[in-house]
């Protein structure tokens, strides 16, 4: 069994329903509120995101078997990449910011096409306001308490420019609405 955190992000075209249609694919253990966020990166000519934090856990999956479902949500939503901009816009963006074993050891990836924990997760606010509100023991490896985290004074001042908006599952396994 593995799990794994994952962070969503959606700000082109019917965010929600991008968002939605992830949800429906992975049976999710616990899914954070939408929250609309500014855009973070420096790219700041696009529209907010809306994002969520999502855990789930798979007995047959593994970091590798996490990414590949990634990328195909990604694929599934009209996801493209434009090489001029790193941070541009995309209608779903699923990033694996940790993942677990079964016992609890986290996962470590150096390969570029797989690099865990997520390496810039610690800066984010919007990655680490959802996960903490969905687990408020989270722990992101190498880098300490998600809620420690959030105390960092650039963070900080991020995670008061989000909006939290309304719940977008209903906890039942599926993306219904709630
Ligand atoms: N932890 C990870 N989660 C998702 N993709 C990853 C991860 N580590 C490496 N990658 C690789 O990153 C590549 C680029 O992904 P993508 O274009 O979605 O980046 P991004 O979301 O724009 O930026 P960032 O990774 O900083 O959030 C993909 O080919 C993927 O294989
Ligand atoms: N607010 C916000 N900003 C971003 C996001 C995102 O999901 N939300 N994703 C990015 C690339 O992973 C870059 N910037």
């Amino acid at each position: 069994m593995t799990r794994v955190v994952f962070s969503m992000g959606s700000n082109l075209g019917d965010r929600e329903a991008h968002l939605k249609a992830a949800l429906r694919d992975i049976a999710p253990d616990a899914v954070s509120e939408v929250y609309e966020t500014p855009p973070w990166g420096g790219d700041d000519d696009q529209p907010a995101y809306y994002n969520i934090a999502v855990i789930a856990d798979d007995p047959g999956q593994d970091a590798e078997g996490w990414l590949a479902l990634a990328q195909r949500l990604e694929e599934d939503n009209g996801r493209i990449r434009d090489p001029e901009r790193r941070y541009g816009p995309r209608t779903l963006d699923v990033d694996l910011i940790a993942v677990f074993e079964d016992d609890g050891t986290p996962v470590h990836g150096d390969d570029p096409q797989l690099l865990l924990p997520h390496p810039h997760a610690h800066l984010r606010a919007f990655v680490l306001v959802p996960w903490f509100a969905i687990d408020r023991d989270a722990e992101l490896p190498g880098r300490g308490r998600v809620r420690d985290l959030l105390r960092d004074e650039s963070v900080a001042a991020d995670a008061r420019a989000l909006r939290r908006l309304h719940p977008i599952w209903s906890g039942h396994g599926d993306a219904r609405e709630p």
